[in-house]
């Protein structure tokens, strides 16, 4: 369906006055990536790793500086505008169509991708009615709240049938049922027309649930690869323990006092990856000791793809986990 092969794009330093420019960011530092027809194939990465430079380039968007893109065979480096023909694509910023009606933009992107205008407006009705839209199809989409919004645009994003939609973290500031509304209708069209989806997103439960294999990204560069299944099972053998403190941590203790140096500490939270063995005598000490009185709350988890980013030697705190 879609292949990557070398894909490097840097955006120039801009020199601004009195050192206020910025040096130049090489956002995509040779990527490869193949997927395959009828996925959902995600790229899960932080704040900067260069995830929306990746799918920016596989819509025609941006042109890349090295390294080819294949799109159902086309070469979407030499031909960028006939990604409009072949993808769905729902960016991070909501667009032109903001001035627009919520129906409207349907039926504007309907007509934009070659529908007739009854044909368009049939399809229209039918994903308004599909994501529980209806009530808003005659309000302008700008003035909807956030979560609306990107349900409005997702909304026009599917109107007109594309073999691959690319969404751009879809489900930002949505409410659970507008969540669940989106992946029916992914999962819909993937079942009945086997559309592939690339989906951008920080959020490792999403991910989890959703993503039939998923790409980790980090400075640019792919650093793996694989089902979350998969890639959680490179470390299956630990486990994650979050402890959170009433108040102080009671480094009295010397146990305490020597897990603080392996914990990843977010105020009261202290977050241990510990071998399952290790994180059972923890735990012992932890609520059979002095130190519960201090304890607020404790939970064990198995690892999520957060645990799998860390492992791989990810830097950045930028995936969420709700
Ligand atoms: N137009 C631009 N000009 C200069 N630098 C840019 C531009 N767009 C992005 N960058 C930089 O390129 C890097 C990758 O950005 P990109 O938006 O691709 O990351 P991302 O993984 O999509 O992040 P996020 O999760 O925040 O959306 C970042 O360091 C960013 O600051």
């Amino acid at each position: 369906m879609a292949t990557v092969r070398g894909l490097v794009k840097t955006y120039p330093a801009v020199r601004g006055r009195r050192g206020a420019g910025s040096p130049e960011v090489r956002a995509n530092d040779g990527i490869d990536l193949d997927v395959r027809g009828g996925e959902i194939f995600g790229l899960l990465g932080p704040n900067g790793a260069g995830k929306s430079t990746l799918v920016r380039q596989l819509t025609g968007l941006l042109r890349p500086d090295a390294g080819a893109i294949d799109l159902l065979g086309h070469d979407l480096v030499r031909h960028p505008d006939r990604a409009s023909r072949l993808v769905g694509y729902l960016g991070q910023e909501s667009s032109a169509l903001d001035e627009l009606t919520v129906g409207l933009a349907a039926e504007t992107t309907g007509r934009l991708r070659g529908m007739d205008v009854a044909t368009a407006r049939a399809e229209r009705d039918h994903v308004l009615a599909e994501l529980g839209l209806e009530g808003l199809a005659g309000r302008p989409i700008k003035r909807l709240s956030g979560g609306q919004r990107r349900l409005a645009c997702f909304a026009a994003t599917l109107v007109g049938d594309r073999p691959l939609l690319v969404l751009d973290e879809p489900t930002t500031g949505m409410d659970p049922v507008a969540r669940r509304a989106v992946w029916a209708a992914v999962d819909r069209r993937r079942a009945e027309r086997g559309v592939t989806v690339l989906l951008v997103t920080h959020n490792v439960i999403e991910a989890e649930t959703v993503l039939d294999r998923v790409a980790v990204m980090d400075g640019g560069r792919v650093i793996a690869c694989d089902t979350p299944a998969g890639l959680k099972a490179m470390v299956a053998d630990e486990v994650r323990l979050d402890l959170v403190w009433r108040d102080q941590p009671p480094l009295a203790v010397p146990a305490i006092a020597a897990l603080r140096e392996e914990a990843a500490v977010s105020g009261r939270r202290w977050t241990l990856r510990l071998p399952q063995a290790r994180a059972r005598t923890v735990v012992a000490e932890v609520t059979g000791g002095p130190a519960f009185a201090a304890l607020d709350d404790f939970t064990l988890a198995t690892p999520s793809l957060e645990d799998v980013y860390l492992a791989l030697g990810g830097r950045q705190k930028g995936l969420v986990k709700a």
